[in-house]
């Protein structure tokens, strides 16, 4: 059984159509990634799966009783507030002293507890999101873009430790990303999303696939094609025209 899915599931804002008739699930300890170009519907669909906002139309199924740890793309704190990395791993539930210093030790980041939140680096403020995700020990670890802002080498050891937390715990991992790379190598499952479901499966037939080519191009231009999509290609179950995003 999965642990989450979304039946014919569609998302707007105001007239705009974010997402329409997405069909996906995940199961127990995958780690599934969703890729697309910029306004392709990833955060959305974050959004609709963690319940923050409501479907336009379809369903959203949770297993009973789901926790679910949330890294946010990024988390604005005011840098006039003092908090401690303590304090903060502590809201909105207060954690035992020693529980927070294990967890921080987990995610690679060990004694920031008395740091303040505002004057760690992007890569510790990361980790300590991360921490605070897995302090609820959940079913399913969502990660919206969590490695935005790190260098290689931060990235690649990120998501070796998303790895190691999925072998230890049985977490299920559904991560949004642009390293396609990085992506590529760390992900049992990849969904490639532009609206809809463009295409999904294995990274090795997902790469493969038409749909993926004609969105991403080929080798490491297509990097560089996340970011100047031009949706011209055609395929099953998606016959809308758009833009490229570029014209837009
Ligand atoms: N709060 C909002 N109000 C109105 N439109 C929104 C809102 N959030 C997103 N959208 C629109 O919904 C569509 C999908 O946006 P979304 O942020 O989900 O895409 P994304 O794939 O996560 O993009 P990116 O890669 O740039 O982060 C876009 O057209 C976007 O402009």
């Amino acid at each position: 059984m999965s642990l989450i899915a979304t039946e014919g599931l569609s998302l707007r804002y105001g007239p705009v159509a974010a997402l329409s008739n997405v069909n996906i699930a995940i199961a127990k300890g995958e780690i599934v990634t969703l890729i697309g170009p910029n306004g392709s519907g990833k955060s959305s669909l974050v959004r609709a799966l963690l319940g923050a906002v409501r479907p336009a139309a379809g369903r959203i199924t949770r297993a009973p009783g789901l926790k679910i740890g949330y890294v946010p793309q990024k988390l604005a704190v005011d840098a006039r507030m003092p908090l401690s990395v303590g304090r903060f791993l502590s809201l909105p539930n207060r954690r035992p002293e020693p529980e927070v210093a294990a967890m921080l030790a987990r995610t690679g980041v060990p004694g920031l507890e008395h740091r303040q939140i505002t004057a760690l680096s992007g890569g510790q403020f990361q980790r300590v999101l991360l921490a605070r995700a897995l302090l609820a020990a959940p079913d399913l670890l969502i990660l919206d873009e969590a490695t935005q802002g790190l260098d290689q080498p931060g990235t690649a050891a990120f998501y070796a430790l998303i790895e190691d937390i999925r072998r230890e715990t049985g977490a299920a991992i559904l991560m949004v990303s642009h390293d396609l790379h990085v992506v590529m190598s760390a992900s049992d499952r990849v969904i490639c999303l532009n609206g809809h479901v463009c295409c999904e499966g294995h990274p090795r037939v997902v790469t493969a696939a038409p749909e993926y080519r004609a969105l991403f191009g080929h080798g490491t231009h297509g990097t560089m094609a996340l970011y100047q999509h031009a949706h011209d290609h055609a395929h099953d179950a998606c016959t809308h025209e758009e833009k490229p995003a570029h014209a837009r």
